[in-house]
């Protein structure tokens, strides 16, 4: 019997393995990570520098390809496919959230929103730039571009443009680590509103325990293995 769509997780990898690098300088930097995410699931990802956690987030992601294991990723069989493949399926299942905002700096924020949803051929993409941007607290400034926005107005329209196009996946990698206290909080709050709104599955890697204690789950990785998984009662 198949299982039906909405009940399917949102990742399941099994073994899944990474090793970077040929023949005496190859290094094994995910060493058989098995990990099942539920849809609509919110989960923190923790661990020491060099645990592997951007690692892991490249491949669940399909920007690399793991070297061994299974792996779905909100239906597509990732582990089966080359680069072209990925990079097409990428496209529609997955938002990524960074640290570093990368915004086109020569784009306005409505432009760097509304690019995602005009490489996917997606009618009306300007005007659902512009409610994505209201959404996040930002319909005032939707001309400017990312050089005349502050850090936390530049991480709003990274995270419009990262959900504008309603990915079921969506990934963050220390969204608040280039911001001051109280920026990040507002920032969490705004990434917490859309992803509950939109019900997308979430995962966040973090060295910020409060905000890990906001997630359903936390996972904890270890020298490119989980050492531990604890879901909230
Ligand atoms: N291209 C590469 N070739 C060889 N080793 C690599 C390569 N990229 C990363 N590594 C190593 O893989 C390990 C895991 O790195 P990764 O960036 O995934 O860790 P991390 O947990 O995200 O760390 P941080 O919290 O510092 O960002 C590290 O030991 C790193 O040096």
């Amino acid at each position: 019997m198949t299982t039906p769509p909405e009940n399917r997780p949102a990742i399941e990898a099994r073994d899944l393995r990474l090793t970077l690098g040929e023949g005496p300088a190859a290094v094994e930097i995910l060493r058989g990570i098995n990990l099942t995410v539920r849809a609509g699931e919110t989960l923190a990802l923790l661990g020491p520098s060099g645990s592997g956690k951007s690692s892991l987030m490249s491949v669940l992601t399909g920007l690399e390809r793991a070297t061994s294991g299974a792996l779905s990723v909100a239906g597509a069989d990732f582990a089966q496919m080359n680069e072209d493949a990925l990079a097409l399926a990428r496209r529609g299942r997955i938002g990524i959230v960074l640290q570093a905002f990368h915004l086109l700096p020569t784009m306005t924020a409505q432009e760097n929103v509304a690019t995602p949803l005009e490489l996917a051929g997606e009618d009306n993409a300007w005007d659902r730039a512009a409610a994505e941007l209201e959404a996040v607290g930002l319909g005032h400034r939707l001309t400017h571009y990312p050089a005349q926005l502050s850090g936390g107005e530049q991480q709003r329209v990274a995270i419009a443009r990262a959900i504008v196009a309603r990915p079921p996946l969506l990934f963050a990698d220390e969204p608040t680590g280039n911001l001051d206290a109280s920026t990040g909080t507002s920032i969490v709050d705004v990434l917490f509103d859309r992803r509950k709104e939109t019900g997308a599955t979430l995962i966040i890697i973090t060295h910020d325990k409060s905000l890990a204690d906001m997630c359903d789950r936390v996972v904890t990785l270890a020298d490119g293995l989980i050492a531990s998984d604890t879901a909230k009662p």
